[in-house]
């Protein structure tokens, strides 16, 4: 490339512009078709992600369309080809780079605006420029952004803190406001006192070493000013019941609702424009202090909905110091069910969390427990973890929840399911969380079985119920098919389906990977300059034309990524080993991987080097994983609610997603269910699972629904739920929990007349 590059050099002087515009064109060509070789051969598919490779390329559109000068034209030319070897020299070295994108930029070549610069600087005989600097961080302060100042309101700064603790149903915050055994500790950030549960230092020594979350997303903003993932229109209609006392209204803008300075800041960093409708309505709920049940699609931005009032809530509130040292005193509490979406909430928490003083911790099973106690002790206010790694910190007496006053159930359901309910019945009511009505609970999930509620209520207070959506998915959004297949044949239909979407282009495309995305970026570069500096001869018929294409191709690098649930751990092995054997990059999740290799494979799928995760439902729940264009449900679960988490792993925050069944024989029992659910989601329903459905005695797994209703509906309304009432807050419930250490009394009397709206 080299060689082509020297014979196509010209002495500037005797360039002419059609000399140029033809060598600009077969420079063009041969970058084209070479950047994916060279991608290929030094592995650069897992690098930036094809929004930053959108972007670059705009926002370099936009600046630089309209050079004309052969003479800068014949520089560029040299120069891009200097960039592109500079770049695969770079990539040789790249275990050589301390900090991914930073120092990549600084060592890296320049971009076309300062190529033309360079090449002007040259001609007038001035130095070249020595540092580049990419299109996002121009016209920056050379620092990172300043640390904005978290809007601490100090002691019951709002009208709602003003309130108090009320109890159950007074609305406001618990306990922020007069109550004296809570106010003689932590001042609420600011600096003056040195940090509740911080024996490290103030709020502020701790906030200026706190690592920057937002620094990976730094690269990809470029000339992105929202989140533009997220298709609110897909929302705009969307169905939203509530139910129980004194509902408080929705807000249509995170503005509306005063989360403090600090949080919106980072919900402007996050990109967040406007809330989704589940944070419309549930963000309200919990800033005034009432318990509550959500029900909302996968995808539609739960963890938010709870995380900001919690943090909200926290920086506001007025806590005691921690009365013991080496022990962690949390004051809001959120458990999943799996490590992996607990590390995923922790690592949200700690982006809405950036430099508000509040600080979250993560703790899980199948890490090192020493590492995740160093990190309790240097305090925390959040604590996300998963029950079992909490069980064990709670016997060790490592961790106390005392001093709770907020917990939080992501898959609320499944966490209060067979399989976790004694550990959570451990957790909240045997140990020393204060009881319901003291901290205020939040439940959420995208499904909510019956017989779930009515166990929930064993933790709750007085709660609003909310629903948003249709059941369990956003459904016009993922398009579900079913397909006939017999066991035997499943293998082979599922190569059919990954050959044909390989045939459509949907695989072997460029994941990015922050480690290289200054080599990718380069290349972008490089390319982009080709291209804009052809542009830039063109008429502009032409050039725009040409934009399209390139766009297209830039698009082409977009990965797609297949999720293959089944359903069991040897399942997953065998399957993930026979599609490696088959030419299908895969990698595969379950419970009986190490953590490690968990990790590596979720990292491994999500940067696309393996664009095919086969997984049991461990990786059914919560994970919100970009890109993922398509589910199969290799083997369909027993239970229809499964089947909902499982293809929302697709189709998230307002983007489309494909979700293909294997059914057959085996599956009949859930054949109802199935139909009903698709049904309700606007679906087209195959005549034979209809008739499967007909013929079906089953309801659809153990969690059967019901027709036609969207969301999950407050069981409350039940009129067996209205003539059972006393069996729900009797005796039964009152003997379960809250003999526990701090002898609480029973909340329940209010609740009972509450139960209903
Ligand atoms: N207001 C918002 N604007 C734009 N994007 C958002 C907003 N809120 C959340 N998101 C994005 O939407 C995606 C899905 O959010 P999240 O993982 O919280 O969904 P969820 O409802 O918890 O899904 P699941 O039911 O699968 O757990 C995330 O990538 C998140 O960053």
């Amino acid at each position: 490339m080299a060689q082509m590059a020297r014979s196509m050099r010209v002495p500037p002087n005797s360039t002419s512009l059609s000399e140029a515009k033809k060598r600009t064109l077969e420079f063009f060509r041969m970058c084209c078709r070479s950047i994916p070789e060279i991608m290929d051969i030094y592995n650069l598919y897992d690098v930036v992600t094809p929004s930053q490779l959108r972007s670059a390329v705009a926002s370099e559109v936009r600046k630089n369309s309209n050079v004309t000068n052969p003479k800068v034209i014949d520089m560029l030319l040299f120069k891009g080809m200097e960039e592109l070897k500079n770049c695969v020299d770079h990539s040789k070295q790249r275990h050589h780079l301390v900090g991914k994108y930073v120092v990549g930029v600084s060592a890296m070549p320049t971009s076309w605006a300062d190529s033309v610069s360079a090449a002007d600087n040259l001609a007038s005989g001035a130095r070249p420029k020595s540092s580049y600097v990419p299109p996002h961080l121009r016209n920056r302060p050379t620092s990172t952004d300043p640390p904005p100042q978290a809007s601490y309101a100090g002691p019951a700064a709002s009208s709602q803190e003003q309130s108090g603790y009320g109890g159950p149903n007074v609305g406001g915050n618990r306990w922020s406001g007069p109550r004296n055994d809570f106010r003689s500790g932590y001042s609420g950030g600011g600096g003056r006192g040195g940090g509740w549960n911080n024996r490290t230092g103030g709020w502020d020594r701790g906030r200026e070493r706190e690592a920057n979350p937002f620094v990976d997303d730094d690269v990809e903003s470029f000339v992105e000013t929202e989140n533009s993932g997220i298709n609110f229109d897909a929302y705009e209609d969307i169905p939203v019941e509530t139910s129980g006392e004194n509902v408080p209204p929705p807000v249509n803008t995170f503005l509306e609702i005063d989360l403090g300075e600090a949080v919106n800041q980072n919900i402007r960093r996050c990109k967040y424009v406007k809330p989704t409708p589940v944070q419309r309505h549930a963000i309200p709920i919990a800033l005034a202090g009432r318990d509550l049940m959500a029900c909302a699609q996968t995808g539609s931005g739960k963890t938010a909905a709870f995380c900001f009032p919690i943090i909200s809530g926290i920086m506001r509130g007025q806590f005691p110091r921690p009365p013991r040292p080496r022990v962690a005193f949390p004051l809001a509490l959120i458990l999943s069910p799996t490590r992996e979406l607990s590390c995923q909430i922790h690592d949200e928490a700690k982006k809405f969390a950036y430099q508000t003083g509040v600080r979250v911790v993560v703790a899980y099973g199948g890490a090192p427990i020493n590492q995740q106690l160093r990190e309790l002790e240097r305090g925390v206010h959040i604590l996300v973890a998963t029950p079992g790694r909490l069980v064990d910190l709670l016997e060790r007496a490592r961790v106390s929840l005392q001093m709770i006053r907020y917990l939080a159930l992501d898959e609320a359901d499944r966490m209060l399911d067979m399989g976790f309910e004694p550990q959570i019945r451990k957790i909240v009511q045997q140990m020393d969380m204060p009881p319901p009505g003291v901290r205020q609970t939040m439940l959420f999930s995208a499904t909510f079985p019956r017989e779930i509620q009515r166990l929930a209520l064993d933790f709750l207070s007085n709660y609003i119920f909310l629903a948003v959506g249709r059941v369990g998915s956003s459904t016009d959004l993922i398009v579900q098919r079913v397909e006939y297949v017999q066991e035997t044949d499943k293998r082979s239909h599922l190569m059919d389906l990954l050959h044909a979407q390989r045939a459509n282009g949907a695989h072997g495309k460029v994941q990015p990977d922050q480690r290289d995305a200054e080599c990718v970026f380069t290349i972008s570069l490089v390319r982009s300059n080709c291209i804009f500096l052809f542009l830039a001869t063109l008429q502009l018929n032409y050039q725009k034309l040409l934009f399209e294409i390139l766009m297209a191709i830039v698009f082409n690098y977009q990965q797609a990524l297949t999720l293959v649930f089944v359903e069991t751990k040897k399942g997953a092995d065998s399957l993930e080993h026979w599609l490696c054997m088959n030419g299908f990059p895969a990698t595969a999740i379950h419970g009986d991987r190490t953590q490690q290799e968990r990790e590596y494979a979720l990292r491994s799928f999500k940067s696309g080097n393996t664009p095919i995760l086969v997984a049991t439902d461990v990786a059914a729940r919560g994970l919100d994983i970009p890109h993922v264009a398509h589910v199969v449900n290799f083997d369909i679960p027993n239970d229809i609610d499964d089947y909902v988490h499982r293809i929302g792993r697709t189709g998230r925050a307002g983007k489309s997603g494909l979700a293909t069944a294997f059914f057959n024989e085996n599956n009949s029992s859930v054949a109802r269910a199935l139909a009903d659910l698709m049904q309700e989601a606007n679906q087209e329903v195959p005549v034979w699972l209809s008739r499967y459905a007909a013929r079906s005695t089953h309801g659809g797994g153990k969690n059967r629904r019901g027709g036609n209703r969207f969301g999950g509906r407050d069981f409350r309304k039940d009129s067996s739920f209205n003539r059972g009432v006393t069996d729900y807050y009797g005796g039964a419930n009152m003997s379960r929990g809250y003999g526990a250490p701090g002898g609480y009394p029973a909340p329940y009397s209010g609740a009972v007349t509450s139960a209903w709206d």
